[in-house]
């Protein structure tokens, strides 16, 4: 149902898109890229949100809202990595010693996870958590899976209160201490902020202020994916 009404919508409506945001436009093209032969979907793309910030800045637990609020598959590029640890898979030593040592694991394995997590997601709605953390590790997502995300969130928060969260996370997690944090915080500075402006200068960025309760902090999110909704709606109609 949802996708017939998408689907007619751009037709009837094609000329009068040109006035939306970019972000905007994306998602319709995302939703409205059916192809079947009744015009409902038979494949589709799905519209991918990376959501960035520091360790410790609340995107595990802002993610969750978000997947059960919107309904978006929420994938962790972390937890996916400490899974493939786990699992004594032959990359498994490797991961352990970069987790260990607070630095990125080469993009070829995230993104190999990366992949068949979005193939096995139950929504077409993707939220992919602490990804990319490095302009090498963007680049090889574009190169390899071919498409650019949607809609980029960034979570902003002062150093002292990441650490503080990340003390106080209690996960048993290999890279919670105070050795690791700091390497944690370097590479985050010297890698990962390029991959934010990279998308900032796309005007793909929402940044969000992540100080304040998770309540908080969760309502400054939701106005943005509501507003995605919203906005799509009131073309439908
Ligand atoms: N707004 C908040 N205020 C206080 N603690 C928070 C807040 N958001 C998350 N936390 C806690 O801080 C820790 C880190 O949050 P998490 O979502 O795992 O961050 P990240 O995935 O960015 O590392 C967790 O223990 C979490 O429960
Ligand atoms: N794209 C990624 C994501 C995580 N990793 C590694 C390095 C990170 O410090 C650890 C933990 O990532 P995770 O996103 O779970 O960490 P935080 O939620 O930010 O505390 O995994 C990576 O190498 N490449
Ligand atoms: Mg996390």
């Amino acid at each position: 149902m949802w996708r017939r009404f998408a689907h007619l919508s751009l037709s009837i409506s094609r000329t009068k898109l040109q006035s939306f945001e970019p972000t905007v436009l994306k998602l319709i093209n995302t939703f409205s890229s059916d192809s079947g032969s009744d015009g409902v979907a038979s494949s589709r793309k799905p519209f991918i949100t990376f959501v960035l910030g520091g360790p410790g800045s609340g995107k595990g637990t802002q993610c969750e809202r978000i997947a059960s609020t919107f309904g978006f598959a929420h994938l962790s590029a972390g937890e996916l990595l400490r899974e493939e640890m786990s699992s004594h898979s032959e990359n498994g030593e490797l991961i352990r010693n970069v987790i260990k040592e607070g630095k990125i694991v080469p993009s070829a394995i995230t993104i190999s996870l990366i992949k068949k997590a979005i193939d096995s997601a139950t929504s077409d709605k993707i939220l992919i958590d602490g990804f990319p953390r490095s302009e090498e590790n963007r680049m090889a997502f574009e190169k390899i899976i071919g498409v650019e995300p949607d809609l980029v969130i960034f979570f902003e928060c002062p150093e002292e209160e990441m650490v503080k969260r990340i003390l106080g996370r209690n996960q048993g997690r290999i890279d919670d201490n105070m050795e690791t944090i700091r390497k944690r915080l370097k590479i985050f500075e010297d890698l990962n902020m390029p991959v934010v402006e990279h998308y900032s200068s796309k005007g793909k960025v929402h940044k969000i202020t992540a100080t304040g309760t998770v309540d908080e902090i969760f309502e400054r999110v939701r106005q943005v994916f509501a507003s995605l909704r919203w906005q799509v709606t009131v073309i439908i109609a």
